[in-house]
């Protein structure tokens, strides 16, 4: 099974995501951008350039997701894994979405979507830490260009779509509530989601 988490920079994914591994010991977790990758190291490139093309760049994403679903997910899956991943698609969708939308592609999430849609593993599940641009960009300190509370208000209607459209693949957190709290919350939805597998 793949649960995927989702939410802006300084929704408290990594947070949850280091905490998940002691209470979910068995799991695989993961990450995109990945950390153990030239494509991933690609990606951080482009990540820490403010220069960097967008569409170049959607393109990085896509290569380190391409190589992380053959060299990690699916093997993973094909094992019976339960999967755990900290940023999947929806982050492209979402972040890429709105960083392409002064480009010439007319619906650059759909675009996105499509270009996905070819090759991907959808998530089984998606736990999505909610939390307003405001808030998010504080803690995250606004240390690279995603981590605008403009750009990101543009991410979280982007997010809100995605959710719209698949209401029943996401879990909705409060990730405004205290790091325990929200915690608490994610690990009783993981263990919802894993009772009704
Ligand atoms: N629920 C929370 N309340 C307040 N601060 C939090 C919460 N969760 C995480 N943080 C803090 O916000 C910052 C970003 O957390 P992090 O887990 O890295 O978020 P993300 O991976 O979503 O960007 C860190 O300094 C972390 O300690
Ligand atoms: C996976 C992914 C991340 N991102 C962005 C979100 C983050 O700002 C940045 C790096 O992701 P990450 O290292 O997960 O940052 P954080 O832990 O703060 O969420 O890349 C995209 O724009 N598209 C993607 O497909």
């Amino acid at each position: 099974m793949l649960v995927t988490l989702e939410g802006l920079d300084g929704s408290g994914k990594t947070t949850v995501w280091e905490a998940l591994r002691d209470t979910y010991s068995d799991a695989v977790f993961t990450r995109e951008p990945t950390d153990d990758s030239w494509y991933g190291e690609a990606v951080n490139r482009a990540i820490g350039d403010d220069d960097a093309d967008p569409l170049a760049t959607l393109f990085l994403f896509t290569a380190d997701h391409a190589d992380h679903l053959s060299r990690v997910v699916r093997p993973a899956l094909d094992a019976g894994e339960l999967v755990i991943s900290d940023r999947y698609s929806d982050s492209r969708y979402a972040y890429q979405g709105a960083s392409l939308r002064d480009s010439d592609l007319k619906r650059p999430m759909e675009y996105i979507r499509g270009i996905h849609s070819a090759f991907t593993r959808p998530p089984d599940k998606t736990i999505y830490l909610d939390v307003d641009p405001e808030t998010a960009a504080a803690r995250s300190g606004s240390t690279n260009k995603f981590e605008q509370a403009a750009y990101l208000a543009e991410v979280r209607a982007n997010y809100e779509r995605l959710i719209e459209a698949e209401p029943d693949r996401f879990v909705r957190i409060d990730a405004t509530q205290s790091p325990e709290e929200v915690l608490d919350e994610v690990e009783a939805a993981l263990d919802d989601i894993l009772a009704d597998a």
